[in-house]
């Protein structure tokens, strides 16, 4: 075996290694919180294994199978139990199988389905990350209980008393914590966070407010501080609904920090409620708090989405305003701008001219040098337009090699002189070796007070044909 090989092994077995040891610290973080038999607020290792099995695959069964069999003796170890070390090793495998079954599914679904996606099924995508978690944790859940009722540790009530409290613990450590660990975990392996890389094209252009992070989350600190102690003081259940109102802090966070800063704040103040609610024992409360986290994480995924949607609808947006080619106003932008400043405008006080022009032989440009060089004539035709009119004229594309021009303020004699400056003006283009001297012919009209829009782009058009019959090249005026 090379020497490179035998570093790569270390490597992935070092990887391996961190993932069973992470497994095991954050499955012990939970048994501390347990607030009933097996029961605990969140679990954290259900976050860890999804996480796990949406980023690696199938690779994660194995560590993740190590892991629960070391959890597995370490119960028995502190149980001092009687069961004989093939039993003991029985019995975990038992649970352990049911656990990475369970999540290994949910991330195998994930995968097939999710890779496929782009960033304008977001939201789908963000709903259908939620349908997973819900599933697999009430796959997990069931499993996991008919595992415990399999090995004999609980009877058949028990395990139907105790399936959805059961269930509500591993969706809120799922729930809460599956990004994060996404995020470690990618991290970790150098993968390519292919789930949640789209959502982070909102930090190519909005500036973030990077000195406010440690305000914000202090803000969320305080809050929850405020609910527990209240909580532990009066004893009153309403008081632990209050806690609910993080969402609103926790959103803050989301619309204007990063992606990761949104995940790991969200990962912070779980733990915090978690270590806070143990800390003062408020355990009739616990479905408050766990409800509240299972919202937070919701709503912060859901929120996350929201800057990359505004930021998709406002492409769409421009691009229906905006020809992609010649960069001036579409067809129907310009429609709408022009009928919003013929409003009222329609007196002979205030006229309103209307020019439609169209390149001459441009057919011959497309045949006889390609498409490039045609789009190059449209784009420096376009340019030299805009370069030669005022802030307030609006130019707009047809079609093909036809232009718009609305003039507001010029009457007709004025607008044949804009339309003979404009011809003038049109640039030459450079196509090989040689220069390309681009001529359009132009139809003008002034807009009368009375004429609707249509039909003043009917007599445009028709004065532009008279332009292109008489020769090209041409301003033909009509009155
Ligand atoms: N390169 C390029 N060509 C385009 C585009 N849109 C339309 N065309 C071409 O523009 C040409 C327009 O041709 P015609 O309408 O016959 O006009 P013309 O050749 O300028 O003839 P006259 O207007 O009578 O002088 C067609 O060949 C279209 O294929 C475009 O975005 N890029």
């Amino acid at each position: 075996m090379n020497p490179l090989n035998i570093g790569n092994l270390s490597l992935s077995s070092f990887r391996y290694l961190a993932l069973i040891s992470l497994w095991l610290l954050v499955w012990w973080a939970a048994m501390l919180m347990e607030y009933q038999p097996y029961i605990s607020l969140w679990y954290p290792p259900a976050g860890l294994s999804l996480a796990a099995f949406i980023l690696i695959g199938r690779r994660a069964f194995l560590p993740i199978l190590a892991a629960t069999l070391v959890a597995g003796f370490w119960m028995y170890l502190q149980e001092n139990s009687s069961l004989s070390w093939l039993r003991q090793a029985q019995n975990s495998l038992t649970l352990g199988t049911a656990h990475a079954v369970a999540y290994g599914l949910g991330g195998f679904y994930f995968r097939c389905l999710v890779g496929s996606w782009d960033i304008q099924h977001i939201p789908q995508r963000i709903l259908f990350f939620l349908v997973v978690i819900f599933l697999t944790t009430l796959l997990g859940a069931w499993l996991g209980l008919i595992a415990f009722y399999l090995i004999g540790t609980m009877s058949v009530s028990e395990v139907f008393n105790s399936w959805l409290t059961w269930w509500i613990g591993d969706l809120a450590g799922a729930l809460v914590l599956t990004p994060f660990f996404m995020l470690l975990l990618g991290r970790m392996w150098k993968l390519d966070n292919s789930w949640l890389k789209p959502l982070n094209i909102r930090l190519s252009g909005e500036p973030l407010h990077q000195q406010l992070w440690s305000k914000k989350l202090g803000l969320m600190i305080l809050l929850v501080a405020i609910v527990l102690t209240a909580d532990y003081v009066y004893g009153h259940p309403a008081i632990a609904y209050f806690i609910f109102f993080l969402c609103v802090p926790q959103l803050w966070m989301v619309y204007t920090e990063s992606l990761e800063r949104g995940i790991l704040s969200l990962a912070l103040i779980s733990v915090i409620i978690a270590a806070w609610f143990g800390a003062f024992g408020v355990d009739d409360h616990a479905l408050t708090y766990q409800f509240a986290l299972c919202l937070i994480a919701a709503n912060t995924y859901f929120g996350v989405a929201v800057p990359s949607l505004l930021h998709q609808n406002k492409q769409l947006h421009q691009q229906t305003k905006t020809d992609n080619l010649t960069q001036v106003a579409t067809r129907s932008y310009f429609l709408e701008q022009a009928e919003l400043q013929l409003t009222g405008r329609r007196s002979r006080d205030f006229p309103v001219a209307l020019m439609v022009f169209d390149l001459d032989e441009f057919k011959e440009i497309n045949d006889n040098y390609g498409h490039l060089v045609g789009d190059q004539a449209l784009i420096m035709a376009a340019q030299s337009i805009r370069a030669h009119i005022r802030q307030c004229d609006l130019i707009g594309r047809f079609g093909g090699d036809e232009f718009l021009l609305l003039l507001p303020d010029q009457n007709l004699q004025e607008a044949e002189k804009t339309a003979e400056r404009l011809r003038q003006h049109l640039p030459a283009i450079p196509a090989g070796r040689e220069l390309i001297q681009i001529n359009a012919s132009f139809g003008v009209v002034e807009i009368a007070p009375d004429e609707s829009l249509t039909d003043a782009l009917q007599r445009a058009d028709n004065a532009l044909l008279k332009a292109k019959r008489n020769g090209r090249n041409q301003v033909v005026s009509s009155a």
